[in-house]
């Protein structure tokens, strides 16, 4: 018989997104990383008597900007915090005509653009090449769909996010580029996170919330953050209604993850065991324990 957990579901709240009301048991709680610092503190609850993590991607008050973030970090509290799922919310622009301002896509394929992040727990002394083919889980895009169908959200199943760098918007090329590129909604934060989150075997899914047209669009030629926030703030109280309707569909004890994500570092290591690094091992004690503490 496999082995059944009971699930701990994180949630990463983008732009907007600074807390989640209606959690209850909740307090706020620092945990430390040896990665450095995070975002903010976790805020520990429950919804439905399901244990959840919530933690404001920028912090509370968004403080940080996406190249400045603490990926490493906020992934590796959270997996300290006991997390099995993450679920991400965040801000898109859209590059596709069929996807409007107020719609949530529940992506499911990246492109990285990104440049000036880390982008691995795994460094000199420990090296790891973990599958990225389908980054997002299927079992999580699954709930959420079905729970974005019943709440009748406006939603698409399926939809690749370009990660670009930022802070700035993109330019009008940038924007056409993507677009040729058959990307469907741009955004600044989910990558490296995802990347991350495969290493750390959580399962990850996004739920992209559409604010703007990005600039391609002939009625929209540029993106300005008071329209940006003007949708974000609609966006953000539906995204709660979706929290509150998929977390307990969750949250019910399953065995492993059918996609694999839970396993991800099963055949990914290859830094032969005795030249790895003592330091760095000790880092990965929690995104990599369950395979290095087997070794
Ligand atoms: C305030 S609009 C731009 C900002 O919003 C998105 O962030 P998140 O994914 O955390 O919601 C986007 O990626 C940019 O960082
Ligand atoms: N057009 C856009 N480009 C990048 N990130 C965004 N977040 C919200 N809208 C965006």
């Amino acid at each position: 018989m496999p082995e059944t957990i009971a699930p701990v579901i994180g949630l990463i709240g983008g732009s907007g997104l600074y807390d989640i009301e209606g959690l209850e048991n909740r307090r706020w709680q620092r945990v430390e990383s040896p990665w450095g610092e995070p975002s903010d503190e976790l805020l520990f609850g429950t919804l439905a008597g399901v244990s959840c993590v919530f933690l404001p991607r920028h912090g509370r008050g968004h403080r940080v900007p996406p190249s400045e973030l603490n990926y490493r970090a906020n992934i590796d509290i959270m997996k300290r915090a006991g997390c099995t799922d993450i679920l991400s919310l965040s801000a898109v622009g859209s590059l596709n005509a069929d996807l409007p301002p107020g719609t949530f896509v529940i992506a499911d394929q990246f492109i990285d653009r990104t440049f000036a992040r880390k982008k691995s727990f795994f460094e000199t002394g420990c090296v790891a090449h973990v599958s990225m083919a389908h980054p997002l889980c299927p079992r999580l895009g699954d709930a959420l769909e079905e729970a974005a169908r019943d709440l009748g959200l406006p939603h698409k199943r399926g939809g690749t996010y370009l990660v670009m760098e930022g802070p700035q918007f993109s330019t009008r090329a940038e924007s056409e580029l993507y677009r040729a590129w058959s990307c469907d909604v741009i955004g600044m934060t989910n990558m490296p996170e995802a990347k991350l989150a495969r290493e750390a075997e959580l399962c990850y899914a996004t739920v992209a919330m559409v604010t703007d047209f990005d600039c391609w669009h002939p009625g929209h030629d540029h993106v300005t953050v008071d329209a940006v926030v003007k949708v974000l703030l609609a966006n953000a109280d539906r995204a709660k209604e979706l929290v509150r309707a998929v977390v307990p569909a969750l949250g019910a004890a399953r065995g492993p993850c059918p996609a694999g994500c839970d396993r991800a570092l099963d055949a990914a290591i290859v830094t032969a065991p005795d030249k790895r690094d003592p330091a760095l091992m000790a880092k990965l004690d929690a995104v990599a324990g369950r395979v290095l503490r087997a070794a």
